[in-house]
C-alpha cells in the first residue's frame, strides 16, 4: 500500500551511500507526469517548504533554468528520487553515463512507455532487446554519406526559400534597409524548414517553402505541393496527409483510430483520414522500391539516397533480418518524429542565440565569407563545403550543451545491479528507473569549466595542434581541431548502443542552414519599446531559459528577431 511502499522506499534513500531525495507521488504515475509542470507552481507556494520535493518529478526539469538554483539544488552528481512506486537514480557523471549506455542489457528502455509511438509498426525507436538490433541493422546504415548529400541538398532549397522570406515584405519585394519583416515565431519557420527537409530527405519529396514573406502569413494557405495526388482513391495530396500527421501526433498518439474516427469533431476525423492516406501513400511508395529492385535498380548506385529507398532494399536480406511494411512505415514515421522538432528547436535557439552574441556571429560570417572566397564566380555552395563548417558547428554543440532539445535518457533495470561512481558501489534494485540527466551532465563544472552555464562556442574551437584525450568522444568527426570532451559528458545525441542515428543528419542540416541565412544578411534582436540593446539581450537571455518539454524541450514564449543586411546592423559594432 502506498504508506507502506513510501517508507520503504524512503527507507532504501537514507541507507545508500549517495545522497536521496523524498518523493511523495507514485513513481509512473501519468497523471503527475503530466500536469507536474501545472502542479508545481502551487507544490512551490506551500509554506516552510513543504513542496520543494515536488522539483523533482516536475516532467522537464526546468526549475534547473527557471530558478538559478542550479547547481546549488542539485544533490550531486549521482543521486536518489525515492517514493511510492520506487526509485529513480539521476545522473550527471559522464563516467555513470558511460557505464549505463555501454551496458545496454542491464539498463534497458521500457518499452511500454513508448508504446505510443507504435502506431504504424514496431520501429528503432520503441523497441528492445533482439527487436532492436533487428531494426537497427536495417535502419542504421541508411544514414550514410549519399543519405548526407541529399540532406544538404534538400537543406539549400529550404534555406533559400526561408531566407527569402524573412527579407521579403507582403508583396514579395525585397525589403528596404530597416523595413525586414519581424520573424515574429521563428520556431514555427525553423519547423518547417526541418520538416520538409526529413520528408525530402526520408521519402525523396520535393516539399515547396510555403510562402514568400514572413509577413504575408496567408499566403501559407496557397501552398502547391510537388507531390500531389496518387489516385482518386486518396482524400488528400501526399505532402498535406503527411504534414497533418506531423503536425498532429500529439491526438494520434494519444486517441485510437476507432475513436478519432467516429469522433462527432469533424477535425479529429480529418486527422485520422489524413493518418490513413499516409499510411496509404507509404505503401505506395515501398511497392514503387520493390518493383524497381526486383526490375534490377540498384538503389546503391543510382539511387538519391532517401532513407526509405535505403531501408527497402535493405531489407531484402535473409529472413529474420527483414522489416516488415508495417516496420518500415514505423520507422520513417519515428525518424520524422525524432527529427524535426529536435533539429527544429536547436535551430531556433542557436538563431536567437546568434542574435545575443554579435561576436560570435561575426566569427560565423567571416568562414561563410572563407568558404566563398575559395570559389569561382558562379559556383554554388556544394555539399564538400560542410567540413569546412568548424565555427558554425561550434555554435550548433555549444547550443545543444546548454539547451538540449531532449533532456534526459530514461533507462530501466529489469534485474538488480550495481554502478561504480567515485569507487562507491551503488546498489540497484530490479524495477529502477535511471536516467542520466543531460542538462546537469552538460553543465557540469567538472567537465565544462570555466563559465559551464555561459554560451562560448569558442570552447570547442581547439589549434591544430590538439590531441584528443584517448577516453573522449569526437562529435563531429567531419570537422577537424574540434574538442573532444571525456567521454559521457555530452550526450545531446546520446551515446553508446542507443546513440542518434540522425546525428550527421542534423549536423548537415544544421550548418547548411545557418551559412545560407547568414551569408548576406545578419540575424538580430528586436528592440522595442526603445529599450537599448544590452537591455534586449538580457531579457531574451532570460526568456531563453523559459522552456517546458512536448515533445522535444521548448521555449514557453516567441522571442522576436529579424535578417537584416549585412553591414546595417544596428546593434553594438
Ligand atoms: C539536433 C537534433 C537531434 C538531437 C539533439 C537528437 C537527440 C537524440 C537523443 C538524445 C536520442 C536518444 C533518445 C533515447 O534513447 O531516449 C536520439 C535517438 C534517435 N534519434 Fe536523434 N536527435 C536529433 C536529430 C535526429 C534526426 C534528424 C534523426 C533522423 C532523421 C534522428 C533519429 C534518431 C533515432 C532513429 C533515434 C533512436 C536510436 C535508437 O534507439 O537506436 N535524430 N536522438
Amino acid at each position: 500500500n502506498y504508506f507502506l511502499d513510501t517508507k520503504q522506499w524512503h527507507q532504501f534513500g537514507a541507507i545508500s551511500p549517495i545522497p536521496s531525495a523524498k518523493i511523495y507521488t507514485p513513481r509512473d504515475s501519468m497523471s503527475t507526469w503530466l500536469f507536474s509542470p501545472l502542479l508545481y507552481p502551487i507544490f512551490r507556494a506551500l509554506p516552510f517548504n513543504l513542496g520543494q520535493w515536488f522539483r523533482y518529478v516536475v516532467r522537464d526539469n526546468s526549475w534547473k533554468w527557471k530558478e538559478e538554483a542550479w547547481p546549488k539544488e542539485m544533490l550531486g552528481d549521482v543521486w536518489w528520487a525515492v517514493g511510492p512506486g520506487g526509485g529513480q537514480l539521476w545522473i550527471s557523471d559522464a563516467g555513470v553515463n558511460v557505464q549505463v549506455v555501454t551496458r545496454r542489457n542491464d539498463f534497458v528502455k521500457k518499452v511500454a512507455d513508448y508504446a505510443a509511438l507504435n502506431i504504424y509498426g514496431l520501429n528503432v525507436v520503441s523497441s528492445e532487446g533482439i527487436i532492436w538490433q533487428r531494426h537497427r541493422k536495417i535502419t542504421g546504415p541508411p544514414f550514410n554519406e549519399k543519405n548526407s548529400s541529399l540532406v544538404f541538398e534538400q537543406t539549400l532549397r529550404q534555406s533559400k526559400g526561408m531566407l527569402a522570406s524573412f527579407t521579403q515584405d507582403a508583396d514579395g519585394k525585397k525589403s528596404k534597409p530597416g523595413q525586414e519583416p519581424v520573424v515574429e515565431d521563428l520556431v514555427r519557420w525553423t519547423m518547417i524548414a526541418t520538416l520538409n527537409v526529413i520528408s525530402g530527405s526520408a521519402l525523396n519529396i520535393k516539399a515547396l517553402w510555403p510562402t514568400h514573406s514572413v509577413a504575408d502569413i496567408s499566403a501559407q494557405e496557397e501552398v502547391e505541393y510537388s507531390r500531389e495526388t496518387k489516385s482518386e482513391s486518396h482524400g488528400l495530396p501526399f505532402q498535406r496527409s503527411f504534414d497533418s500527421v506531423m503536425n498532429n501526433v500529439r491526438t494520434l498518439v494519444v486517441f485510437p483510430p476507432i475513436i478519432l474516427r467516429n469522433s462527432p469533431l469533424k477535425l479529429m476525423r480529418s486527422m485520422q483520414q489524413a493518418s490513413e492516406d499516409f499510411k496509404t501513400y507509404m505503401h505506395e511508395l515501398i511497392h514503387e522500391h520493390k518493383s524497381k529492385l526486383e526490375s534490377g535498380f540498384d538503389s546503391n548506385v543510382s539511387g538519391t539516397g532517401d532513407l526509405l529507398g535505403s531501408i527497402v532494399r535493405g531489407s531484402t536480406g535473409s529472413k529474420g533480418e527483414t522489416l516488415s511494411e508495417e516496420e518500415m512505415i514505423g520507422n520513417i514515421f519515428v525518424f520524422v518524429l525524432a527529427g524535426h522538432e529536435t533539429s527544429g528547436t536547436t535551430l531556433q535557439s542557436a538563431i536567437i542565440l546568434l542574435a545575443c552574441f554579435p561576436e560570435v556571429q561575426r566569427m560565423v560570417q567571416e568562414e561563410i565569407d572563407g568558404i566563398w572566397r575559395e570559389k569561382k564566380e558562379c559556383e554554388e555552395l556544394v555539399y564538400g563545403d560542410y567540413g569546412k563548417m568548424r565555427v558554425i558547428m561550434a555554435v550548433m554543440l555549444e547550443t545543444l550543451r546548454l539547451y538540449p532539445p531532449v533532456v534526459m535518457l530514461p533507462k530501466f533495470t529489469v534485474e538488480h545491479t550495481t554502478l561504480t561512481y567515485n569507487d562507491i558501489t551503488i546498489e540497484i534494485p530490479a524495477d529502477s528507473r535511471v536516467s542520466l540527466d543531460i542538462v546537469s551532465t552538460q553543465r557540469n563544472p567538472k567537465y565544462w569549466n570555466p563559465n559551464p552555464h555561459q554560451f562560448t562556442p569558442s570552447r570547442w574551437l581547439m589549434p591544430p595542434s590538439y590531441v584528443a584525450l584517448p577516453e573522449a568522444n569526437n562529435e563531429s568527426p567531419a570537422h577537424a581541431n574540434l574538442l573532444c570532451p571525456p567521454k559521457g559528458a555530452f550526450i545531446a545525441f546520446a551515446s553508446g548502443f542507443r546513440g542518434c542515428l540522425g546525428r550527421k543528419f542534423a549536423q548537415v542540416e544544421f550548418c547548411t542552414l545557418i551559412a545560407v541565412l547568414l551569408k548576406e544578411c545578419t540575424v538580430e534582436l528586436v528592440q522595442e519599446g526603445g529599450e537599448k540593446w544590452e537591455e534586449a539581450k538580457k531579457k531574451t537571455m532570460k526568456m531563453m531559459d523559459n522552456r517546458t518539454t512536448a515533445l522535444a524541450m521548448r521555449l514557453n514564449c516567441k522571442i522576436k528577431v529579424r535578417f537584416v543586411k549585412r553591414g546595417s546592423e544596428s546593434f553594438p559594432k
